[in-house]
């Protein structure tokens, strides 16, 4: 078994470290080979993502992502930002579902900017389409408007796109992952306004002939962003489109505690996956020792799980990330009275310690 190391930029490589440590202490054989991607690929190579970087990708069973870009690199021309870097491993390796567990550790039920009464328990999953979407539809560019408001105005436009082939397999993802939790899927969309998203809502709505056993509902996104923090606990799965899945999730990784608890896992069709936090690389706080490494150490969880068929593994890591909650070890981002605040490193030192 090989694991890809993709640390990235900022946090990237603070983070990734601890769980590369954590992976380290199960003794498990696979093998582990680091590469640059992301800014700092591109100071050494002159390109974000490298071809031997994309190739080590390529030919690993999975990849553990930490994260890329840095203020810094905000005036390169798009194709040579670090974002584009983890934009080119989902298209290249065709890492159509994402799949983000939005869980509140009861431990850290009075971290979440919530009342705990709603957030007590939560465990719901959002799956994310990551391959298509105005992130990656053609045409895209500036040009000089011929029509609209402002004939003769400088203007941006992109494209907002989904086959039926795209929609009908993450749909599917989303229904086969209901019937192994609560039953029940809610699709968001913007049909209300978008064609893209009543098509979306359309597709899905057929697909779920396939699935009689699992309820559907359909949300316009306004709302879901609104139930999200209203009633969380009344999701199950929730399956969403590229951009409105990259913002929703950010809004749920609040409802954990942090966005430092959130974890992901990307998938293709043939089970290869990339395991990433779901934040960036936190410029704010890079470089000083307070990230919280959690997020990426139940992303290594995951990979076990989803990707190197070591379940006992993956359970191991998650029960030692609740054994270090329980006993009241913090970074910064959860950090409240009468628990003790650790550093990135010293979390996930406590992390190995904590594994049976
Ligand atoms: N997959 C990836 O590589 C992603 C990269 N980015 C990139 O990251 C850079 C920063 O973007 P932002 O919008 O600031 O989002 P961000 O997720 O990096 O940070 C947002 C806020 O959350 C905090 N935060 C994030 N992760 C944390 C952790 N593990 N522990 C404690 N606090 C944490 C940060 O300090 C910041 O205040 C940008 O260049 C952006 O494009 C953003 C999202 C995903
Ligand atoms: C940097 C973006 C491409 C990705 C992002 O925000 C995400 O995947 O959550
Ligand atoms: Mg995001």
């Amino acid at each position: 078994m090989k694991i890809a190391v993709l640390p990235g930029d900022g946090i990237g490589i603070e983070i990734v470290a601890e769980a590369v440590k954590v992976l380290n202490a199960l003794d498990l054989s696979f093998e582990m080979e680091s590469a640059l991607v992301g800014g700092a690929a591109y100071e050494a190579h002159g390109h974000p993502l490298p071809d031997a970087t994309l190739n080590l990708a390529k030919a690993s069973d999975a990849i553990l992502f930490g994260a890329v870009g840095d203020w810094k690199y905000d005036k390169l021309d798009r194709p040579l930002r670090p974002e584009q870097a983890i934009l080119g491993l989902r298209k290249h390796l065709g890492l159509f579902a994402n799949f983000r567990p939005a869980i509140c550790y009861e431990q850290l039920v009075g971290a979440s900017s919530l009342k705990p009464e709603l957030i007590s328990g939560l465990d719901i999953l959002i799956i994310r389409e990551l391959t298509g979407d105005i992130y990656f539809g053609q045409p895209r560019g500036r040009r000089v408007a011929t029509d609209g408001h402002f004939p003769g105005a400088e203007e941006a436009f992109d494209t907002m796109r989904y086959s039926r082939p795209e929609i009908e397999r993450i749909a599917r993802v989303a229904f086969e992952a209901a019937r192994k939790r609560n039953k029940k899927v809610t699709s968001v969309d913007k049909a209300n306004v978008l064609e893209t998203f009543q098509f979306w809502k359309d597709v899905v709505t057929d697909v779920h002939k396939e699935y009689p056993d699992v309820a559907l509902e359909h949300m316009y996104v306004d709302n879901a962003a609104m139930q999200l923090v209203k009633a969380p606990k009344a999701f199950d799965v929730v399956v969403t489109g590229n951009m409105f899945g990259d913002i929703l999730s950010d809004e749920a990784s609040m409802l954990t505690g942090s966005i430092g608890m959130l974890p992901s896992a990307s998938l293709n069709s043939s089970g290869q996956g990339l395991y990433e936090p779901s934040h960036g690389s936190a410029p704010d706080i890079a470089g000083k020792g307070i990230a919280n490494p959690l997020a990426t150490i139940l992303s290594a969880a995951m990979m076990l799980r989803f990707s190197l068929n070591q379940e006992a593994a993956a359970q191991r890591i998650e029960a030692a990330v609740q054994k270090v909650l329980a006993q009241g070890l913090r970074t910064p981002d959860i950090h409240s009275e009468g628990t003790t605040k650790v550093g990135t490193a010293e979390m996930g030192d406590a992390v190995v310690k904590a594994l049976k």
